[in-house]
């Protein structure tokens, strides 16, 4: 096993009466892509706020990049970049000037902040709104920028608190683009989302969060298997299912299904194979009673 950028043990948060993590333990191995995936006011932000050392856990541990994020918050902030769901970014000047702000802050160069603002601009297609005031921008071109604000400098770990949150598809497209590419280069990216797709296309393991507590943990196939493995769909001319046969898929073995129903069915009945999807996961763990937050 690698080592660990992300450590976590019986880490509990209240607010006020309400318990908002109830006991976590995870590990995130270095130059992954972990996704959280949970419904609304599940705890994710929550999580990623703690990890980032923006709030303090009532109870457990939890490391960063080998720190403890309560008595070492220095070192896990300058190992870490965040893009929280409203980043801050500066309404009164441009794409540009915000990003080259950032890199300065950062202690890049003038020359190497230029660079890489224009970069950014480019791969998050802002260039029609470079010398736009950021207040005059949509929804969109303001969430695409706050995500180029929090990549300006390379961190080992990466944290995205649902990045693609109100990004449309090509935009959605360009930061998975994005993130892979960064764990090309070796960055550790934690993401948190409601889309069951992007866990499923970028996640190299998944944790799925209900109630405050992980009710489930896998790499995408692993979490698919946990409901049944595929299954042979037999319909009728009306497309009413006439039948459910479970396999494991295989050739050999889907032939002879086929060869035993062939006999009983007519010339209208359609066959279809059909793997379970993350929808059936998430909605499995989720939507148990008593479990939903
Ligand atoms: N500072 C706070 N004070 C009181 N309650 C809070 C605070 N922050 C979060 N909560 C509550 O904790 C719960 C979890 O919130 P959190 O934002 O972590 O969920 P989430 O999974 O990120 O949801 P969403 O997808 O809607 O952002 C919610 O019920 C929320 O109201």
């Amino acid at each position: 096993m690698n080592k660990l950028a992300v450590e976590v043990h019986g880490l509990r948060k209240k607010f006020g009466e309400q318990i908002v993590l109830d006991g976590i333990d995870l590990a995130v191995e270095e130059g992954k892509i972990f996704a959280l995936l949970g419904p609304n006011g599940a705890g994710k932000t929550t999580f990623i706020n703690i990890l980032s050392t923006l709030i303090t856990p009532d109870a457990g541990t939890v490391r960063v990049s080998g720190y403890d994020i309560v008595r070492n918050k220095e070192e896990v902030k300058s190992s870490i970049s965040l893009t929280g769901q409203f980043a801050a970014v500066d309404e009164m000047l441009t794409a540009e000037e915000n990003l080259r702000m950032m890199g300065r802050l950062s202690g890049l160069s003038r020359k190497e902040s230029r660079l890489r603002a224009d970069e950014l601009i480019k791969h998050f297609d802002l260039t029609n709104a470079v010398r736009k005031r950021v207040k005059a921008y949509s929804g969109g071109m303001r969430r695409r920028l706050d995500l180029a604000v929090s990549l300006v400098v390379h961190r080992p770990i990466l944290f995205l608190d649902e990045p693609t949150t109100g990004l449309d598809t090509r935009s959605r497209r360009t930061l998975w683009d994005m993130i892979l590419q960064f764990k090309a280069k070796g960055v550790t990216v934690f993401l948190t989302t409601q889309y069951l797709e992007e866990a499923d296309q970028l996640a190299d393991t998944i944790a799925v969060i209900s109630n405050g507590q992980i009710v489930a943990q896998g790499t995408p196939m692993e979490m698919k298997l946990r409901v049944g493995n595929e299954v042979v769909e037999l319909r009728n001319e009306k497309d009413e299912i006439i039948q459910e046969i479970p396999t494991n898929g295989s050739i050999h073995e889907v032939k002879q299904i086929i060869e035993e129903v062939t006999s009983a069915m007519t010339e209208s009945t359609r066959i279809s194979i059909r793997r379970p999807s993350l929808d059936d996961v998430f909605l499995s763990l989720t939507s148990e009673k008593g479990r939903v937050s």
